[in-house]
């Protein structure tokens, strides 16, 4: 930003998973050195900022301000919120409104289909993110997690027009239903392991004793699921995410196709010049990583060799796992990435459908590159401006 006062950041829902998994981001890359921070709350203005990781990064303002006030919101230069879709319709039109002219930066997808939205995630987009800048954009929306992972990982061969459509199957972690999922999961897990405690401390036990205990588990009024809709996640998957649509959709899977061609600045899914992007999302229980298996028609027989390559090349975070049992297991799975920034991309291998048709297995975690990361990387974009 050209003005050579300090810019004033809003930080709004810092405290909720994503706000964390952002502030522990800003803290590892210096981010607040270059900012004047406001911490703002919908639940506990007046009190203390805290220490993030024992440091103290305000400046000036010690006191939490009301999240809801549209005057003290109206001093920022800048609002960077992970504070949910509901603060988002409530608060952004009220802002712009009162006649706030900042850059609004948001994780929810509450804005991300209007026309003055941006979908940012700049090591693909970095081109449509500079021509809105040029044009006096202000929003820059977070894509949904499943679709910033997806194309980080394929970002070689979509920048390279190469890909004619994706179909996806994916794996989806607990934490993108929210952090009381998360802890359900587990619950859950505990609940299985403790049903059939003693079998298992019995090596001779008969195998389908303890599966049927388990199974009786995961169907009794007891299991605590309440988080998950009434349904059992641990031991078992849940192949619908968020609410239904037209075309027999989930929500989940529409955003595939949506926010894929939003983010490239292509025409609308559905629309001639967009990338059919499709396919059916699954809950399943992981942590905090998103996985995808991908069946992508390319445009053309590439060698598989140099669609290795042109992936690996494309940025810093995407990982080739070559195609042997020894690297995926080790390299290419939830548990090896959980809290890193690699996004690895691997099971490389033209399908027997012909060869055009490639087959991929990639896996991101959803609360660093899936939502945390693109925002952060937004405000050093505008910082740099
Ligand atoms: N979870 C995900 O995978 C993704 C989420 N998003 C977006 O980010 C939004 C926020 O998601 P998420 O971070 O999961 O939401 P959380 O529920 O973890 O946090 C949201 C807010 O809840 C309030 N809160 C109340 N009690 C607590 C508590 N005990 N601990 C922490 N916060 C508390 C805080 O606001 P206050 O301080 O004002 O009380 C906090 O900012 C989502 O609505 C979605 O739009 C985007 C991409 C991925
Ligand atoms: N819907 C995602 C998480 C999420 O918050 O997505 P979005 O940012 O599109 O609302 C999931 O359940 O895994």
């Amino acid at each position: 930003m050209s003005n050579s006062k300090t810019p004033l950041v809003g930080l709004v829902g810092w405290r909720g998973m994503v706000g964390s998994v952002l502030m522990e981001r800003m803290l590892a890359e210096k981010d607040f050195d270059l900012i004047e921070p406001i911490f703002f709350s919908t639940s506990q203005a007046g009190g203390q900022v805290p220490l993030l990781n024992g440091q103290k990064v305000t400046k000036a303002e010690n006191a939490l301000q009301d999240a809801n006030d549209i005057k003290a919101l109206s001093r920022c230069d800048i609002i960077l919120t992970c504070q949910g879709g509901d603060y988002t319709n409530d608060i952004y039109p009220k802002l712009r409104a009162a006649g706030w002219n900042g850059h609004w930066i948001d994780a929810a997808s509450a804005l991300r289909m209007k026309d003055d939205a941006v979908l940012i995630l700049d090591p693909v987009n970095r081109p449509v993110i500079d021509k809105a800048l040029a044009s006096g954009g202000k929003n820059w929306i977070g894509s949904n997690c499943t679709v910033s992972l997806m194309m980080l990982a394929m970002g070689g061969l979509v920048k390279a027009d190469l890909v004619e459509w994706i179909s996806a199957m994916t794996y989806q972690a607990a934490s993108g239903a929210g952090a009381q999922n998360m802890r359900e999961l587990l619950l859950q897990m505990g609940a299985l392991r403790d049903s059939v405690a003693a079998e298992l401390a019995d090596p001779s036990s008969w195998i389908l004793d303890i599966d049927r205990k388990v199974t009786a588990t995961l169907r009794s009024d007891d299991f605590p699921k309440k988080n998950f809709r009434n349904t059992a996640l641990a031991g078992s998957l849940i192949p619908w995410i968020d609410v239904p649509v037209e075309h027999g959709q989930t929500k989940e899977e529409w955003k595939g196709g949506a926010e894929f061609n939003k983010i490239l600045g292509r025409p609308a899914f559905r629309s001639p010049g967009s990338i059919p992007i499709d396919g059916l999302c699954v809950r399943v229980g992981a942590m905090r990583c998103h996985s995808q298996g991908l069946t992508v028609k390319l445009k053309k027989d590439i060698p598989l060799q140099e669609i290795e390559s042109i992936l690996a090349n494309d940025n810093q975070w995407v990982k080739v796992v070559p195609n042997d049992r020894e690297a995926t297991e080790r390299d290419l799975s939830p548990a090896a990435v959980s809290g890193t920034l690699t996004v690895p991309i691997g099971r490389l291998h033209k399908l027997s459908m012909g060869p055009e048709y490639l087959g991929v297995f990639t896996v991101g975690d959803q609360l660093l590159w899936g939502a945390a990361e693109p925002l952060r990387r937004m405000l050093r974009i505008l910082l740099e401006s």
